[in-house]
């Protein structure tokens, strides 16, 4: 009896510790969850019709080569490939004040918010989302199938259990059977239950290794897809959408629905057939004890239910306070050299306290509740225990019931009691799974707004290398009311170098993703060789053009890799191409003094190399793609007079033979353009040889120089 109070009292331990586990990431899922409610919404209000989506293409067919041969999709590097694909060039750090990581996004933005939107979890699910989400463990199905028989048998033996233990209790309080006799029965009652436990614990263990192993490859697959799906989207897409958002869908929300199809479904299938089987246990065990506890059970169960409910909405609300939380930290920490750099590590600890405290009032609140919660379900378990041991002892001793069958009813009761605690959770879990699928569903049907690898492809030979725009209108996709360029028209002959200059602000990187295609113009045209750019296969346009820019990414593998990075085929590369291309580069003997030459690891994780030496390695990787144009953004700008020339002298080198568009500040960089163009008012104000160009007076390119050249004299003045 002891032992089944106390199974009992673990019965709200796991219930508990369910919940407890729950906590700090399964709250947040459900506040992840709620989100999706409001995509469900907003696809509605917007009339958008979910239709099944097309199978993602593999990886390998959108990407170019992987900076690591045969590294799996990891965190930190998804992050950072996701982190990429969203600039060309490097941007000073301008963190988002707390305020904002809760303020709407800008117009027609897709831009979903871990902030505090208030949303409802979603209650009804639609058929389509179901038959997608099932359609997931369509490749497991046999793996699956094997899964439920081991449950099954599993299940079998959990709920003979009771019954047979209170035969062997009947069998101990055997009345009129001598010793000999009782000790028999009893010992071959016990191998024979030794046995059946046996086998039902190794089906168990079964089980849980096939729902595993068949988890965690569905969500494998999954993630891949959603991988590809975003490393698809054009670069507008990142534009709007946050890349801590786009990582959290990636590893929590696929993770959410690997689990609702495999665990959480074998849980759902267990605890409904132990109620089942429980129930109907129960009432074979004894019919009118049956009756009685049945009637305690609704009112119970509703209140449970009620509580529950409330505690899961105050739940959400710390939850999103510790979004709000890390999302600082997170930031803070990340562009930790920007806060040491201005001095502020004192402020930001006291910023963080601030949303900690947040945290925490709302933590206290929980807790009472929690408390409370835990306090009452433990109480009306034990007060049902104890009235059917009241009950069920009235009917023994009116020889109604054995002692084998009372406790029997106790353990089934114990079941039951464990199996709707169980139903519950499975039900708030599912829901969260099909919250997290529609999010993933709407990233990976999301069509990119240009393709990646459709188009007209020239051969290499007939690449000559001629850009124009012309008549070209254009403002960024998020600031549709800020006009970049308007009507602006550009000639660069093929195999000549433009420099392009202007002032701040005035569009030259801009002019360089263009011609990446990472955005098409509103209006006008931009022509490669006489082809508009939007009729050429982007894939291919992208392989023939290199980029080198003031702040060049290197990925966190060895530096061999990140310049293999720029081949076509980065298999095909051999040492020589790479020492070749680093020589070219002016990189190969700084390089090579490292310990691990070559193989030495750069980025985040590894060695942190200065602004001349990345720009070098970014040279070397833009060589050994060999393009035909190259677009070099302020390349030479942020660096001292020694690594200027090296830099400089390397990008010469780079140089020869291509069609160049450099922007460029500098005065050296400008005197070996064949022409110069001057942005101005949204288009080229100016465009010539650089000679002529000083040589108007009042033209804008004389005020520009002259104005640089007054502000390195007063900084030379200051430095002095
Ligand atoms: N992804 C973007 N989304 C929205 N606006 C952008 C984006 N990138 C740049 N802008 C805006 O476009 C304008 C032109 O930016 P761009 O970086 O092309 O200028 P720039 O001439 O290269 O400036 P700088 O010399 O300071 O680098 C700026 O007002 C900038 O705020």
């Amino acid at each position: 009896m002891w032992l089944l109070i106390r199974m009992s009292g673990r019965s709200h331990g796991v219930h508990l510790s369910k919940l407890r586990l729950t906590q700090p990431r399964m709250l947040w899922l459900e506040h992840r969850l709620t989100l999706s409610a409001a995509l469900r919404r907003k696809k509605q209000l917007t009339g958008v019709k979910s239709g099944v989506h097309p199978t993602p293409r593999p990886l390998t067919s959108v990407l170019p080569c992987s900076p690591v041969r045969g590294l799996s999709v990891l965190p930190s590097h998804t992050s950072n490939s996701i982190a990429r694909a969203r600039t060309v060039t490097h941007t000073p750090v301008a963190f988002a004040s707390s305020s904002a990581a809760s303020t709407p996004t800008p117009a027609g933005s897709a831009k979903t918010q871990t902030g505090t939107e208030k949303e409802q979890t979603p209650t009804t699910v639609p058929l389509e989302d179901v038959k997608r989400i099932l359609g997931l463990a369509h490749p497991e199905r046999w793996t699956l199938a094997a899964a439920v028989g081991f449950l099954t048998v599993s299940s079998a033996v959990t709920m003979s259990a009771p019954f047979l233990l209170g035969k062997v209790i009947d069998t101990i309080y055997a009345t009129g059977a001598d010793t000999e006799t009782m000790a028999a029965s009893l010992t071959s009652l016990c191998i024979m239950l030794t046995g059946v436990f046996l086998c039902g614990g190794a089906a168990n263990a079964t089980r849980v290794y096939l729902m595993q192993i068949s988890g965690q490859r569905i969500v494998r697959n999954l993630r891949t897809s959603v991988f590809s799906s975003i490393l698809r989207q054009e670069v507008a897409f990142f534009d709007r959408n946050r890349t801590g958002e786009l990582i959290n869908r990636l590893s929590a929300d696929t993770a959410v629905v690997g689990r609702s199809i495999t665990d959480n479904l074998s849980d759902g299938l267990r605890a409904v057939a132990q109620a089942a089987a429980g129930v109907s246990m129960m009432f074979y065990v004894s019919p009118s004890l049956a009756s009685f506890v049945l009637l305690i059970v609704p009112p119970v169960a509703v209140l449970a239910v009620g509580y529950g409910r409330y505690l899961r909405s105050i739940s959400k609300r710390t939850q999103d306070a510790l979004a709000q939380a890390t999302q600082l930290a997170e930031e803070r920490i990340s562009n930790m050299r920007t806060v040491r750099a201005f001095g502020k590590e004192l402020s930001e600890v006291n910023t963080y306290t601030q949303k900690a405290d947040e945290v925490l009032s709302l933590a206290r609140k929980e807790a009472v509740l929690r408390a409370g919660f835990f306090g009452v379900t433990g109480l009306s378990g034990n007060l049902m225990i104890l009235s059917v041991l009241y009950k069920g002892g009235l009917l023994m001793a009116s020889q109604h019931m054995t002692v084998g069958e009372l406790s029997s009813f106790l353990m089934y009761t114990f079941w039951v009691g464990i199996s709707i605690a169980g139903l519950s959770s499975f039900y708030s879990e599912l829901m969260k799974g099909f919250g997290a699928g529609a999010r993933l569903w709407e990233l990976l049907d999301r069509k990119p707004e240009f393709p990646l690898n459709e188009g007209l492809v020239l051969p290499p030979d007939q690449l000559k290398g001629q850009l124009e725009f012309c008549d070209v209108s254009f403002a960024y996709p998020t600031r549709k009311e800020a006009p970049i360029f308007q009507n602006l028209s550009l000639l660069v002959p093929a195999g000549t170098i433009m420099a392009v200059v202007g002032s701040s602000g005035s569009g030259k990187s801009t002019l360089v993703s263009m011609l990446l295609r990472l955005y098409d113009p509103d209006a006008g045209i931009i022509n490669i060789d006489g082809h508009d750019i939007r009729d050429l296969n982007p894939y291919w346009l992208r392989s023939h053009i290199g980029t080198v820019s003031q702040e060049p990414v290197l990925f966190s593998c060895s530096i061999r890799d990140n310049i293999a990075y720029g081949a076509g085929d980065p298999d095909a590369v051999t040492t020589e191409d790479i020492y070749r291309a680093a020589r070219v580069a002016n990189a190969y003997d700084f390089i090579q003094a490292f310990p691990k030459g070559f193989d030495t690891i750069v980025g985040e994780k590894g060695v942190l190399l200065s602004g001349g030496q990345k720009q070098r390695i970014a040279i070397a990787r833009a060589l050994l793609k060999n393009p035909k144009i190259l677009l070099l953004d302020e390349a030479t700008s942020a660096l001292d007079a020694e690594n200027e020339f090296l830099v400089q002298e390397a990008l010469e080198r780079l140089m020869e033979g291509r069609t160049v568009v450099i922007i460029a500040h500098r005065l050296s960089t400008i005197q070996n353009a064949n022409a110069v163009a001057v942005l101005d008012q949204r288009r080229v104000a100016e465009c010539g040889q650089h000679t002529e160009l000083l040589s108007n007076r009042q033209g804008l390119f004389r005020k520009l120089m002259e104005k640089q050249a007054f502000l390195q004299e007063e900084q030379k003045r200051a430095l002095c």
